[in-house]
This record gives C-alpha cells, structure tokens and sequence, in this order.
C-alpha cells in the first residue's frame, strides 16, 4: 500500500497544477540538461508504430440466453482474430493480426499485466503515453478501462480495469522507491463537441436540469507552439490511491449515459482521465531535476448503427455526433497512415485533444473492443479494419525534457501569478473572471489566429485556383499534343503515299516492259518448244516402231514356247488319264476283296451277335429266376422272422402277465396273513380285556356268592374259554380256507402260464423246422442254379474260341490278298512312273531349248534399251546446259526489275515504320507477281533453245548434235 506523501513534501516540491492535461511536460517548454539530452537526441526520429491491441468480450447473459451464434475467434496465442463469414453458403473468413489479442476469457488482470503496465512504466520513466478504447458501442470500452473500481476494503476488485490499475501502479512503483513526487489528475468528458470538467465541484443548490445546463464548459485552444490547451480544466492534485478511487468513481459517475437496445448504461461521451506526474530525480552537482510523465486514459463513446441501438431524436443526434467525430478521427488516422500532407486533425474537438498521440511524440496504445456475436459483423469487421489501419501510425516518441527545480518554480510562480489576477478579477468585478491585461492578450491572440486563418484561407483558395488553372493548362496542352500528335503522322503519311505513288508508277512502267520483253522472249521459247517436242515424237515413234518388231519376234517366240509347251503337257495328260485308270481298276479289285471280306466277317459277326444273344438271353432269365427265387427266399426268411418275433412278444408279454399276477397274488396273501394276524391279535386283546374286567366282576362276586358261583363261575370260564377258542379256530379255519384258495389260484396262473409256455414252444419249434426246410431247399435250388451258369459260360467260351479262329483265319487270308494286290500295283506304277519321268524330260529340254532363245533375244533387247538411255541422257545433259546459259542471259533483265522492287520495297517499310500503313503490302504484292513470271520464262527459253540446237544444228554451236541411230531388233534373226 503507498503512503500518502506528506504536506512538507508536497509544498517543497512546490508544484501547481498545470494549466492543462495537453499542456503538461513538453520538451520545447524545458531547459535540456547534460545527461539527458544524449539519450534525447537518441530517442528523436525513432519512430514507433502505435500498438493495438484487440480484446473481444464474451457473449453477454441475454446473448447466451438468447442463443446468440459466434461469429468471431480468436487465437491469442497467433494474435490472430478470424471474422467467420458465409456468404453464399461459403465461408469467407477473414483474418486480423494484431500486437496482442485477448479472447472472451480474457482477465482485467492479465490484459494489464501484459499491455498496460509496461506502458506506465513508460510515464514512469518520463514519457507521454495514452491509451484509448475504440470499439461499437457495448463491446467493454468502459469495462476495460474503468471495470470494477475497487472493493469495500478499497482493494482493487478483480473487475478493475485499467484506470484503477495504473493508479495502484503509479503509487505502488513510486512508494516502493521513497520517490518525491507529485500527482495530479485531470477527467473531462467531450460530449456533442463540448468538453466539460467530470472533476469541477457540485453545485448541491441547483436542481439536476439546471445543473446540466450549467456544466461549466471548458474551451480547448492552442498554445501557438502546436499544444492543446484546455482552459478552465480543473487538476487535482492526489496523494493518494483512495483519493483517486474517489475522483475517479466522482466523475464516472458524472458522464452521460443512457439506456439503448446495445447497452443498458451506455456511455453518450468520450471520456479523457489524465495523470501528470512529476517526480524528482537524484540531484546533478547544485541543481535538483525534477522528470515528467504523462498518462492520458481515453474511453471513446461507442460507435453506433443508430436503427440497431434504437436511438431516437436526441439520441439520433447524439450518436450522429459521436460517430462524427470518430469519423474524423478514422480521417485522421488514414492520412496518417498515407503520410498526407494535411491531417485533419482541426474537423474535431476529439481529434485535437488526442492530436499529439497520433502521429505525435505520445507512445499510444489502442484497445479495439469487439462483440463476439454473429449479429455484429458489419460493425465488428469495421472496427476490427479501423483498428488495423490504425497500426501503421508512427510515433515519434521522446522523453520529456527533465527540468530543473529553479525553472519549474519560476514556471509555478508564473502560474500562480496569473491565477492570483484571475481570483482578483473575479473579485472586483461579478461575473468577469479575466483580467484586462489577459483578456487584451487572448483577443489579441485570437485576433491574429483568425487574421492568420483567413489569411491561410484565402492562400488556400488561390492555391486551389492556381491549381485549377494549372490543371486547364496541363489539359489543353494534352489536347494540343494530341492534335499535333495526329497531324504530324498525317504529314507523314501523304508524303510517303506520294512517293509510294511515284515509285509504283514508275515501277509499274518498267515493269510493263520488262513483261512485255518478257511475252515476246516466252513467244518465240514456245514455238521453239512446239517444234523440238514433234522432233523428239518422231524419235519416239522410229524407238516404238523398232520396239514393236522386237515385240512381234518375242511374240512369235512366246507362242512357239507355249506350243511346245503345251504338247508337253498334253502328252503328261494321257499318262496321268492311263494312270489314272489303272488305279482305279486296281482300286475297285481291292475294293471287291475287301467288300467280299467284309461281308463274310459280316455275316460271321452276325452268328456271332445271335448265339452271344442267345447266351445273354439264357443268362438274363437265369438271373431273372434266381432274382424271383432270391425274393420269394427273402420273403420267406421274412415271415419266418415275424412269426418268431410275435411268438417271442407273445412269450414275453405272458411271462410279464404271469409275474405280474403272482405278484398280485403274493402281495394278496401277505395282505391276507396281516389282516388275519391283526384280527387274531384284536380278538386276543378283546379276549384279554373281557377276561381281565370279567375276573374283576367276578372277584367282586366271588368275594359275595365264593361258594355258590364258584362253579357257576368255573362253567363259565370254560364255556368263555371254549367260546373264545372256537372263535379262533373258526377264524383260523377260515384264514385256511382263503390262504388255500389263494395258493391254488397261483397254481392255476402258474399252469396257465407252463400251458403258454409249452405252447410257444412247440410253435416256435415249428417254425424252425419250416424255415430249415425252406433255407435247405433254397439252397439245393441255387446249387443246380449254379451249375447251369457254369455251364452255359463253359459253352460261350467254347463259342468265342471258335469265332476268335474263324476271325484270324479270314485276316491272314483277306492281308495275303490285298497284299498281292498291292504288289501288282506298285509295280504296274513303277513302270508308269519310268514312263511319265521319260515324257517329262524330253518336254523339259525342249521348254529350256525355247527358254534359253527367249532370254537371248531379251538380253539384246535390253542392251538396245541402255544403249537409248545412254542417247537421252546425253540429251537430257544437254538441254541442262542450254537452260544455264538461257538463265544467266535473263537474270541480268529480272535482277534489275527486283532491284527496283526491292526501292520501291526499303522505302515503303521507313515508311511504314512511321505510319505503319498499307502501301508495304501493295508493293509486295507486285514484286511476287513479278517473281513468278521470272521462274517461268527461262524455263520456256532453255527448252526453245535447246530444241533449235538439236533440229537446225548451229554450226558455231559448242554442243555437239546427238546421234540418233536407229534400233537394231535383237529378235530379226530368230525369224
Ligand atoms: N470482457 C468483459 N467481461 C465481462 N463483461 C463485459 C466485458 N466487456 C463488457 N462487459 C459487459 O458488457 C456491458 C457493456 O460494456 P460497456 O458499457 O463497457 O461497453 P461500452 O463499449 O463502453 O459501450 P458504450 O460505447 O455504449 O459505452 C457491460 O455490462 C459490461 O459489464
């Protein structure tokens, strides 16, 4: 926590509040000192680009509520904000880098510990610096450079946002130190072109819409030295961070806001809080230096799209004024940026009050604050242009000129002086606050500033006027050269058309001559040509007269060939015919034999086919016999096996029936014992029971009547005991009976069952022996079976032995006779054969007797044809000469018509080059006509020449005349 710095320090740093934020330390105001003013000139025309940074609030409740899209990201870590666009049902993004960029998680803590601090580190050090919040209206302007201010315990709230923060800085940094400081804060706010004092004291007595009306305004001038100067703004000096806070939360408090669809408090003004400090510095030799920084923190009013804020009337207005002004400051911004030569920095109260942190010696930071909501785009994409724009402002930024204690003091003195004139103004006269001397001064001054501004007006307008006359001079002049331009290819062209003329014409009358030479040389080359072509066609004609009695010869010659030729093969005819004959007479010998073999291995085949039928017959119904045999045997067999099988049920199911009733009967004689037991045990308890009470009865009796009963008494018991055992044995006897009946019940079942027994056997007994007797009929069946197979396979065997001998007997006799056959053929041929060869080579040395004339009379005709090649070669060679000696002669006549061409041709292409006309392709056109006629007429010439050479034979001619002799016929002595 800083202390507040004591009164003795305060008073002996003696320092008064400057009369403006704009107008605190400025170098040309101070005295350089020697240490300082090396690192100064080091500072000077170091340019630094003012720093951006970007900072984008999360998505509000309602937005989130609402379920308001994303149309932003952010990557701080690139510094990178992408502007996610579809247009179309494409995505367009578009991308900003930034110095820094914080995204909607972002803290008020981080964004100050990496922007902001190193910036008041700065003021620290001497400089001035400002940063300033630009954004749409809502998007955390105020937020981050107000937030939260501080807690109840007056710490700083984790919502505090820049303000609070460099003032905890400030005081923290200069305690820490024990420094000698002072600080005073300024906070106004522009509102509708109007800058009024957030720190000037209430007036309590006025009501609030007085107290609007009445807001002091300050007015904003310049020192003449290019400072603002802001008069009538209040300074307070602070001591401490409290004491800020409460300022601070006084003023905020104070600015205009209003509720609109964007923003529940939204800021209507731009707001500048301003922090001067000056702080002293160790002591150089005798002299005490005091250094000066400034912090400028500026919330700029939202820019706003009036119909989506909702404002209306004076709200319109307003917004119309603020995005006024910071269009002006977009102006600014973008004549900085093309390093105009007029910033328009006068269009607006803002921009002069932030003039010297543009393009100026302020280090600048500027936070762009950005909606994340896809609703916002147009906007967002504005200020996110605006902002980037804005990173091309270089600043010059130089350390304020440290003063020494001697010099500030006068300045102070000097201050307080003219506040004293002010109070006692004030005082004297009610309602005049400004001194004559003063008031003389500034109309003065405001004199000469409109003198100088009509003055700079009325340069301008002649500026302007010199310039448009510039621009109408600069035009005709163009028009002119273009005229001039036009007329002189014009000029050039008639000239060179009228030499063009010129030159054909009398190119065109050369020409004509030379063409008419030209004719009349082709005249004379014809009828020259007309006369050697009928010397050559009556060369030609002797050639095919001589050529056609060798073709008669050769003629003659070919058809004796074809003659003998033809007798020769007459002759082969009749052979082949014999020959032909005679094999086939020999062929239908053989063809008879083995037809005749044929039909006995036929008829053979047939015998064989019917009693191997006759076999396989047999067979097949002996197999069909013992096939029904085998079935009746089986179904034999089969009854036999039911029969057994219901006979072994029959004897299994009386069995079970005999147990089971002995069973029934055994358990019906031990029931039958058990009931007989119980009852005799029942009548021996009753027995027991009647004698026991009977024996009591008759003790009692006994003890009356002993002598008289007693014998009634003993007859008694007798008859009782008589009673009683003949009960018992008629019970027994009964008991005896049903146990007899009983057991000769199971003697009878088990007779019965012997009886079933004996039975089953005997007819099973039965059955056995019919199935014996029938398997052993079978049996002596199959056996004589059998033996009739075997037998009728011993007689096939027999069979096929026979046939296998009659077949090979028929073989070697049908082999031995086309063998001889054969034998008599082949010899019969053999003597053909010797024949036909005698016939042949007789015809052979007769064709080749004929052949070897024929090539002899082709062999002469051939060295006829050479020898008459040879004669037209030499012709041919000839007429070459001739056509040399005829192309010298006019290549002298045609060079010269080309020479003349090829004038007429290089100056029509200087010409060309100039006009780049058409007569260039005229001339050519000419020059290839006469380019044609020259590769004609020599030809014609050579040919004439040539032909008056061979038919008349000049006698001074070098070329010697060819010799045509006549054609021998190589064939005339064949006839
Ligand atoms: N980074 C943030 N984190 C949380 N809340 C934020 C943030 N930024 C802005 N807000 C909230 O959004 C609302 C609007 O913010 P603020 O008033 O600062 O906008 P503004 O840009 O100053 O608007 P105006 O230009 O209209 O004055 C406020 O309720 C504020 O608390």
């Amino acid at each position: 926590m800083s202390a507040t710095p004591d009164l003795v320090r305060k008073v002996g740093m003696g320092i008064a509040p400057s009369p403006s934020p704009f107008l605190t330390p400025r170098p040309e105001r101070r005295r350089a000192t020697d240490n300082w003013s090396s690192t100064r000139l080091q500072d000077r025309d170091k340019e630094v680009n003012v720093q951006v940074l970007l900072r984008c609030r999360p998505l509000s409740d309602e937005e989130q509520r609402s379920n308001v899209q994303k149309g932003i990201s952010c990557n701080e870590h690139k510094r990178e904000v992408t502007v996610l666009q579809s247009v179309a049902n494409k995505q367009i993004d578009r991308v900003f880098t930034f110095d820094k960029v914080f995204g909607p998680k972002s803290q008020q803590r981080s964004i100050y510990d990496q922007a902001i601090s190193p910036i008041v580190n700065e003021v620290l050090e001497g400089f001035n610096c400002t940063v300033f919040a630009y954004g749409q209206t809502g998007t955390g302007k105020t937020y981050t450079m107000e937030g939260g201010m501080r807690n109840k315990g007056g710490d700083l709230s984790a919502e505090a946002g820049v303000i609070p923060r460099a003032v905890r800085q400030i005081f923290d940094t200069l305690e820490a130190q024990s420094a000698d400081y002072s600080m005073k804060v300024t906070f106004l706010e522009l509102y509708n072109e109007e800058i009024t004092d957030l720190l000037a004291p209430d007036d309590n007595s006025r009501s609030a819409a007085v107290e609007d009306k009445q807001k002091k305004p300050i007015s904003l001038m310049e020192d003449g030295k290019g400072c603002v100067v802001l008069r009538g703004l209040e300074e307070e000096a602070v001591y401490s961070v409290n004491e800020i806070y409460t300022l601070l939360e006084r003023g905020a408090a104070k600015r205009r806001t209003a509720d609109t669809l964007l923003n529940k408090r939204s800021s209507r003004s731009h707001s500048v809080f301003s922090i001067t400090l000056h702080i002293k510095e160790a002591a150089v030799g005798d002299e005490e230096l005091i250094k000066c920084g400034k912090l400028n923190l500026v919330d700029l009013a939202g820019s706003e799209n009036i119909s989506r804020s909702g404002a209306r009337e004076n709200r319109a207005r307003e917004a119309g004024e603020i995005n006024k002004s910071l269009l002006t400051l977009g102006r600014v911004i973008n004549a900085l940026v093309e390093h105009s030569s007029h910033i328009p920095y006068r269009d607006s109260k803002l921009t002069r009050l932030l003039r010297d942190s543009l393009g100026g010696k302020t280090k600048t930071c500027i936070i762009a604050t950005i909606s994340p909501s896809a609703h916002s785009l147009e906007e967002t994409l504005s200020t996110l242009d605006y902002a980037y724009r804005a990173k091309n402002i270089k600043n010059k930024p130089e350390a304020n000129q440290k003063m020494s204690k001697a010099i500030l003091l006068k300045d102070l003195y000097l201050e307080i002086e003219k506040m004293k004139d002010d109070v006692r103004a004030a005082r004297e006269k009610n309602g005049v606050y400004v001194p004559h001397e003063r008031f003389a001064q500034d109309e003065a001054e405001k004199k000469a500033r409109n003198e100088k501004i009509e003055q700079l007006e009325n340069d301008l307008s002649l500026a302007e006027k010199q310039v448009d006359s510039f621009r109408e001079l600069y035009l005709s002049e163009q028009e002119e050269k273009l005229d001039l331009q036009s007329e002189l290819r014009d000029y050039y062209k008639d000239k060179m058309e009228a030499e063009n003329q010129n030159m054909v014409l009398t190119f065109g009358s050369r020409l004509d001559q030379s063409l008419k030479d030209l004719h009349k040389t082709i005249l004379g080359s014809v009828s020259q040509q007309t006369q050697q072509i009928r010397t050559m066609e009556e060369h030609f004609r002797t050639n095919l007269a001589s050529k056609c009695d060798v073709s008669q010869a050769l003629e003659s010659r070919v058809n004796k060939m074809r003659e003998t030729y033809f007798s020769g093969l007459s002759d082969l005819k009749e052979l082949a015919n014999m020959l032909r004959n005679k094999a086939s007479s020999d062929l239908e010998r053989i063809n008879a034999a083995i037809s005749s073999q044929a039909i006995t291995v036929e008829n053979f085949l047939a015998t064989m086919v019917t009693d191997a039928e006759e076999v396989i017959g047999h067979i097949q119904s002996s197999l069909n016999e013992q096939k029904q045999f085998l079935d009746f045997s089986t179904k034999q067999q089969e009854e036999g096996l039911k029969r057994s099988l219901i006979a072994a049920q029959m004897i299994s199911s009386a069995t079970m029936k005999f147990f089971n009733d002995l069973n029934d009967k055994a358990s019906q004689v031990g029931k039958i014992l058990e009931e007989s037991q119980n009852e005799r045990s029942n009548q021996l308890g009753t027995f027991k029971k009647m004698f026991k009470e009977e024996a009591a009865r008759e003790e009692r009796a006994a003890l009356e009547n002993i002598a008289a009963i007693l014998a009634t008494v003993t007859s008694k018991k007798i008859a009782m005991v008589s009673e009683a055992s003949r009960n018992i044995l008629d019970s027994s006897k009964q008991e005896n009976k049903r146990l007899l009946r009983e057991m000769s019940n199971i003697q009878q079942v088990t007779i019965d069952a012997k009886t079933e027994l004996s039975e089953f056997m005997e007819k099973t007994e039965n059955h056995f022996m019919e199935d014996t007797f029938s398997i052993a009929e079978n049996r002596t069946f199959m056996e004589s079976f059998l033996h009739q197979c075997s037998q009728r396979v011993d007689y096939s065997r027999q069979q096929w032995r026979n046939a296998e001998t009659s077949l090979n007997n028929l073989n070697k006799k049908s082999v031995a006779e086309t063998q001889s056959t054969v034998k008599e053929n082949i010899s019969a041929n053999h003597v053909a054969n010797e024949e036909f060869v005698s016939v042949s080579l007789k015809a052979d040395a007769n064709f080749s007797a004929r052949a070897s004339d024929t090539l002899t009379a082709i062999n002469d005709s051939l060295t006829q044809d050479q020898e008459n090649k040879k004669e037209m070669d030499f012709m041919t060679a000839l007429c070459l000469d001739q056509l040399k000696l005829i192309q010298e002669k006019h290549g002298r006549s045609i060079s010269d018509i080309r020479s003349q061409a090829e004038k007429c041709f290089i100056k029509d292409y200087l010409v060309d080059q100039h006009t780049n006309d058409t007569p260039k392709k005229r001339i050519v056109s000419v020059l290839s006509m006469s380019s044609i006629e020259e590769m004609r007429c020599p030809a014609f010439e050579n040919i004439a020449e040539k032909k008056s050479t061979w038919s008349h034979g000049h006698a001074d001619s070098k070329i010697p005349r060819p010799s045509f002799s006549p054609i021998r016929t190589p064939f005339t002595d064949v006839n």
